[in-house]
């Protein structure tokens, strides 16, 4: 597995594919640095009139729910109907499902319309969209990603796609095969939208390999590992954040050698 993740890695670092993003007001800034820092191109985009234009131009399409308003909808709508037209794997964050009726629906509408290649949440938002009556609290999970596993697999076969579900150790299914990454750092979670740098690294790994649990599960291990390297180096949450950055743009075949993939 480790052959291949690097070979992923350096054909996202050669292809920099351009990854069309609609996400959230918090996240836009770390989320488009992850993106260049693991060697992809990142664009925002949510104008109804340019989505459209602009996702025809993308390697993946994230769509990430986070700050979600009305007016948002059709655009992420009408960026997921070019997707499919044209292939492109889209990525889908239900950032908050469980919270708010609104995001939950929204989810249901979205997804009901255009099946995504990945779907990247934490348990609670997993449990949810499975209609689980977990609630979630704010965007952040109360439950823990194992307990998500019938969530993920309902999911998984609804819309046939691979499902993530991250957390202190990330599950990734696709209906198929079971995979779990062990990978991360307790600091990870104390730093805002690590999760949608997690959907978004998914979108870059989508790009390069058609085959969409391997990519996520490459996309999610990247992560980790980033983790790991970031918090020896951080002397907290902040700190921790520009580490991360840093590590993804230097990560080696040496290290993720040292970092003991898992081969589950
Ligand atoms: N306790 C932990 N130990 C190790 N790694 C963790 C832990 N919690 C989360 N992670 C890692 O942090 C990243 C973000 O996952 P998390 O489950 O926190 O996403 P999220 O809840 O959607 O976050 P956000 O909404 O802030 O974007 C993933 O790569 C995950 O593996
Ligand atoms: C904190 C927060 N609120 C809406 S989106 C977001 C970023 C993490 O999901
Ligand atoms: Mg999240």
């Amino acid at each position: 597995m480790v052959d291949e993740l690097w070979n992923d890695l350096r054909r996202v670092r050669e292809e920099a594919p351009l990854v069309h993003n609609i996400t959230n007001f918090v996240v836009m800034n770390n989320t488009a640095n992850a993106l260049l820092a693991v060697g992809a191109l990142p664009v925002m985009a949510h104008a109804v009139e340019e989505v459209a234009e602009m996702t025809a131009l993308a390697g993946a399409l994230v769509i990430n729910i986070g700050t979600l308003a009305r007016e948002w909808i059709e655009a992420m709508a009408t960026a997921m109907a070019t997707a499919r037209e044209r292939g492109i794997p889209i990525v889908f964050d239900p950032v908050g499902a469980g919270a708010t009726t609104f995001r939950t629906q929204t989810c249901f509408d979205l997804l009901g319309r255009v099946a995504p290649a990945v779907i990247r949440g934490n348990a609670s938002e997993i449990m949810a969209l499975a209609g689980s009556a977990v609630r979630t609290k704010g965007v952040d999970s109360s439950a823990a990603a194992d307990a998500a596993e019938d969530a993920a697999l309902l999911l998984a076969r609804r819309y046939s796609c691979a499902v993530v579900v991250s957390g202190a150790v990330d599950l990734l299914v696709d209906g198929k095969r079971k995979f779990l990454v062990r990978n991360g750092h307790p600091l990870m979670p104390k730093v805002t939208g690590l999760g949608c740098t997690a959907t978004a690294l998914v979108g870059a790994f989508c790009a390069v390999n058609g085959d969409s649990l391997t990519a996520a599960r490459h996309a999610m291990t990247v992560m980790g590992i980033c983790g790991e390297l970031a918090a020896a180096k951080a002397a907290g949450p902040g700190s921790m954040q520009v580490h991360f950055i840093d590590a993804l743009y230097n990560l080696d075949a040496e290290q993720l050698r040292a970092h003991g993939l898992d081969p589950r």
